[in-house]
């Protein structure tokens, strides 16, 4: 599997013309799945999960929803179920049960966790969502291990490498089915950018590489569809409001929370374009994912999904100046966050 994940790094970099040309082959693809999936939410009765249980439910792409909880999984799925969609819905609650809901699961999407209070930072987060992020992986290992993983629970630029570690040590470990969700990120800049430029936000789209946290949350302005044409000062101005959006809607929620609705649909849009990649589209998303685009080894960037996951890693492109810094101020912090989640699973 080691081998294996070197490959499709290395693949990640070729077109499939270069590969052929370098003799190289190309890492066995899976087939596309014609079945409509059995997707399983861990977190459920949260505030991110309920939503999000609700978007699935709506969606005509799934075919079952698994909610999984320490608490209160069961309400939630009996309110989902009287929707008349024909997602099936089932239920189970607290660790026992987490075998019966992760049985046969094509795609697990994790907003299990705490959430930030206003003051903290995403890796305040750490010292709870750590062991809570190892325990469910390490069950997705070993109850539905082909499973393509969508974690959401912070620090995002340390929980997927705690689940790349748990996946690893299982033997199980595909560095192409694990994903780290940082959609929301780009939502935000198509919003923000959409607001600035004056154009209809569902006709912006903005790369946002690096991380998930303050200014590993790299928005690459100068790449966005349409070309957004704004003073440098905006354009810093831009930036630090997208890396700090979070933030604002921790302040705004003054104590009860962090984002929920916005994450959930960035979520549920999320989970539909690897639904769509499992079932044989090619789809571009950008997440947080194992990487060689960089000499750190986890980086969010543009990637094409497909049937057997991460398949192409985008090229990032020429930066801006503002960007180029961005960059080189990112490096220090996410690669801390990386090896802190390392360490956690090597050393813990
Ligand atoms: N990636 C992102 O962009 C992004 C955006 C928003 C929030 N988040 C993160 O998502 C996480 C959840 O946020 P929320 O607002 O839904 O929090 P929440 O407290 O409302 O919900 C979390 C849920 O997780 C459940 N839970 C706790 N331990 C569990 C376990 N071992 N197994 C299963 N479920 C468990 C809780 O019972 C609760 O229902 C937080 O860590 C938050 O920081 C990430
Ligand atoms: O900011 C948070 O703590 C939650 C989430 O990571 C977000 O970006 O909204």
């Amino acid at each position: 599997m080691e081998s294996n994940s070197r490959v499709a790094r290395l693949l990640g970099h070729l077109n499939p013309s270069e590969i052929a040309q370098a003799g190289l082959q190309a890492l066995p693809t899976s087939a596309p799945s014609s079945k409509k999936p059995r997707v399983a939410v861990l977190g459920a009765a949260g505030g991110i999960g309920q939503p999000l249980a609700l978007l699935l439910k709506a969606s005509p792409l799934i075919g079952e929803l698994s909610l999984y909880d320490i608490v209160g999984t069961e309400g939630v799925a009996a309110d989902l179920s009287h929707i008349d969609s024909s997602v099936k819905v089932s239920s189970a609650t607290g660790a026992e049960k987490l075998s019966d809901a992760l049985y046969g699961c094509d795609l697990v999407v994790i907003p299990a966790g705490v959430p930030r209070k206003p003051g903290m930072t995403r890796d305040d987060l750490f010292n709870i969502n750590a062991s809570i992020v190892r325990d469910l992986c390490a069950a997705v290992a070993k109850y539905c291990p082909q499973a393509w993983v969508a974690i959401i629970s912070n620090p995002v630029n340390s929980t997927v490498p705690i689940a790349a570690e748990v996946f690893k040590r299982a033997g199980t470990y595909d560095p192409r089915k694990l994903l780290g969700v940082t959609k929301l990120d780009v939502l935000r800049a198509n919003m923000f950018i959409a607001e600035a430029i004056g154009k209809a936000p569902e006709s912006v789209s903005v790369p946002v590489i690096g991380g998930h946290a303050g200014v590993t949350i790299l928005p690459l302005l100068s790449q966005a569809t349409p070309r957004v044409d704004v003073s440098a000062e905006k354009a810093k101005a831009l930036t630090e409001r997208i890396q700090d959006a979070g933030t604002e809607v921790v302040k705004a929620k003054a104590g009860k929370g962090s984002a929920t609705l916005s994450m959930a649909y960035a979520a549920a849009k999320f989970a539909e374009s690897c639904v769509l990649a499992l079932q044989g589209q090619a789809v571009v998303e950008c997440a947080y994912v194992e990487s060689h685009l960089t000499d750190l080894p986890f980086f969010a960037s543009q990637v094409r999904l497909g049937p057997s996951g991460v398949e192409e890693y985008l090229p990032l492109g020429r930066f801006s100046e503002l960007e180029a810094k961005g960059f080189e101020a990112l490096k220090s912090e996410l690669r801390g966050s990386i090896q802190k989640g390392i360490d956690f699973v090597r050393k813990g």
